[in-house]
């Protein structure tokens, strides 16, 4: 049997203050692959990650990080993740390289046997391993985060909102990087308010809302579950009569709106008809159809569907 990456079991968190952060969450993150944690501010994903990472106590459940039980061995199981925090923290007055130095050395990593150069080449601030942390840019602080958390070559890499702030440019720096390390073997995890890079880059995608796994997919699949269409007729006159637009939600649409003196949205469930139900439906009240244009949901649309069911 290989073993998980991280295995999860009925993780509960409730704060001092009484506040529950996370409800009883159970999953695996899989070796190799490039996991999303996703869900809104507040969900509960950095307190998952905290954890993980020892900075946060948990109430109940368990958790093991590459087959090592994080109370009972913990020394294993920190060793084998490398955390990447939310927040940008370091020293200003060491250099990026210094940095790494202080890093491995904390590590207890030899002389000999430290990367320092070669973290620093991949996350591009090669250039900068002598420059005052202080003097480097938001997207190369963040870059250096990432080094650090390679330092002692963790199998598993674990990003807490790894791009907030960062401009896109860097933002795909960055993935090209955790993209080559994924590709090297190196286990992924990472949190993003980007769904769109979720998308992209996730084998698969959970989604945690008010402390609870509400979702737990294949990124396909996730996408798949979007059964919603949206479709825009312009049409040949003005939609003056309100009760023309009530009428079209009569027929068995999500939804219909006048988005414009001549334009309506409709959205539909594939499942129950297509956009030419959708046209017929408006011919039939005698409106010729100028334009059409269709959008497929995305899984931005499937985020907020899954979300605000389970408010
Ligand atoms: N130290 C703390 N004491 C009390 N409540 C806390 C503490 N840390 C977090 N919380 C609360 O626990 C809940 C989960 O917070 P958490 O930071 O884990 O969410 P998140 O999903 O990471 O959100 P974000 O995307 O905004 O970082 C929130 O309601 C938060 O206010």
């Amino acid at each position: 049997m290989t073993e998980a990456a991280i295995s999860i079991n009925q993780l509960c968190k409730t704060y001092e203050d009484g506040k529950k952060a996370l409800d009883n969450v159970s999953f695996d993150v899989r070796r190799g692959e490039i996991f999303g944690l996703l869900g809104p501010n507040g969900a509960g994903k950095s307190t998952l990650i905290n954890i993980l990472s020892g900075m946060v106590s948990k109430t109940s459940g368990s958790a093991s990080i590459w087959g090592f039980d994080i109370d009972q061995d913990h020394r294993n199981a920190k060793a084998s993740i490398g955390i990447v925090p939310q927040e940008i923290v370091f020293d200003p007055f060491f250099t990026p390289a210094e940095s790494l130095e202080v890093v491995a050395g904390l590590y207890g990593i030899k002389k000999s046997e430290r990367r320092t150069m070669e973290l620093l080449r991949a996350v591009h601030l090669d250039d900068k391993a002598d420059a005052y942390s202080r003097t480097l840019s938001g997207g190369m602080k963040r870059r250096l985060l990432v080094a650090k958390a390679m330092v002692h070559s963790p199998p598993i890499l674990v990003l807490d909102e790894p791009t907030a702030g960062v401009d896109i440019e860097l933002r795909q720096q960055l993935w090209e990087y955790v993209e080559e390390l994924n590709k090297s073997g190196v286990t992924i995890v990472l949190t993003t308010h980007y769904l769109e890079e979720a998308e992209n880059l996730c084998d698969r995608i959970a989604i945690i809302n008010h402390g609870q796994l509400i979702a737990l997919k294949t990124t396909p699949e996730l996408v798949g579950m979007a059964r919603e269409k949206l479709v825009e007729l312009t049409l040949d006159r003005d939609i003056s009569e309100e009760s023309d637009a009530v009428s079209f939600a009569d027929d068995q649409f999500l939804k219909a709106e006048v988005v414009g003196p001549r334009t309506l949205a409709v959205t539909y469930n594939m499942d129950q008809t297509n956009a030419g139900g959708v046209m017929r439906s408006v011919q039939k009240r005698g409106y010729e159809i100028v334009d059409v244009t269709t959008r497929e949901a995305d899984l931005e649309d499937v985020f907020l569907n899954l979300t605000r069911k389970a408010a």
